[in-house]
């Protein structure tokens, strides 16, 4: 399966956010989306999952215009992690997790969903926690929850906004593996990232953005030259084989 968009171009509230962007995802990638902060990564996920409608531009899934595609059919297609998502009433994790089995729902058994739900929190190693409170969670607890939720949705493409950044190191290197692990077992995953290190060793392609335009877009080394992380970020980094460092700042932003 893939997601293409062309040419996306969004405003929001008058402020242009996303101009002339494409983008695509097929099963078996995994995608980096990284830029600064404003750079029009979580509105561009958006466009990509239905949720935001582009003011010029197309998205399709297989080919077809989403605009054409039934919802619940989208949603079994696409599965989607939200940025500082999450839920501000009490509900059990094991719960909260199978909200992900929503639209597969008449459709397969209690049993089968459970497993799936079950399966997915132990991949993001919260299965102990399934009876708990999602609301009594630390802030890395609950990120890790909502990701499976995401993974029980069981679509072939993901699109996880920043499914890392709340999380300590050991937990960081688990998710990416655990992502990379999913593109290799034939899904496709697109993850905003802010840490490009990381994304630069695990990623199998990286889009850059600034300012809402697409900066540069291709392998992670070609990408994430020297040059373009100053002009994106404005900082200079040290890197060595296989690593980036951010180092030091290079221009007042
Ligand atoms: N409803 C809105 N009205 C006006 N401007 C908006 C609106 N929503 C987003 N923006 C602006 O669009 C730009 C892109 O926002 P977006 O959340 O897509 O950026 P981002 O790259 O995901 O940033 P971050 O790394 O901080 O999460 C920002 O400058 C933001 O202020």
């Amino acid at each position: 399966m893939e997601i293409a968009a062309t040419s996306i171009s969004l405003s929001l509230n008058e402020t242009r956010v996303l101009e002339g962007v494409d983008i695509s995802v097929r099963t078996g990638e995994f995608v980096g989306l990284v830029g600064p902060n404003g750079a029009g990564k979580t509105s561009l996920l958006r466009v990509l999952a239905g949720l935001l409608p582009a003011k010029a531009g197309s998205v399709s899934y297989d080919g077809k215009d989403i605009a054409a595609l039934k919802p619940r059919v989208r949603a079994q297609m696409v599965a989607y992690l939200a940025q500082n998502d999450g839920a501000h009433w009490p509900i059990r994790v094991e719960a909260l997790a199978g909200l992900g089995r929503l639209p597969h729902r008449g459709r397969t058994s209690d049993e089968a969903d459970r497993a799936v739900v079950k399966r997915a929190l132990d991949l993001v190693g919260m299965a102990d926690f399934a009876a708990r409170g999602f609301d009594t969670l630390s802030g890395g607890e609950q990120a890790r929850v909502l990701l499976a939720r995401a993974l029980a949705v069981e679509a072939p493409l993901l699109l996880a906004d920043e499914p890392i950044s709340a999380l300590d190191p050991y937990h960081q290197l688990a998710i990416m593996e655990l992502l990379r692990e999913q593109t290799r077992a034939g899904n496709g995953v697109v993850a905003v990232l802010h840490d490009i290190g990381l994304a630069y060793r695990y990623c199998d392609r990286v889009v850059l953005l600034a300012k809402g335009k697409k900066l540069a877009e291709g392998r992670p080394e070609e990408v994430l030259s020297d040059e373009n992380i100053a002009t994106a970020y404005g900082i200079a980094v040290k890197r060595g084989e296989g690593y980036i460092l951010p180092w030091q700042r290079e221009t007042a932003r």
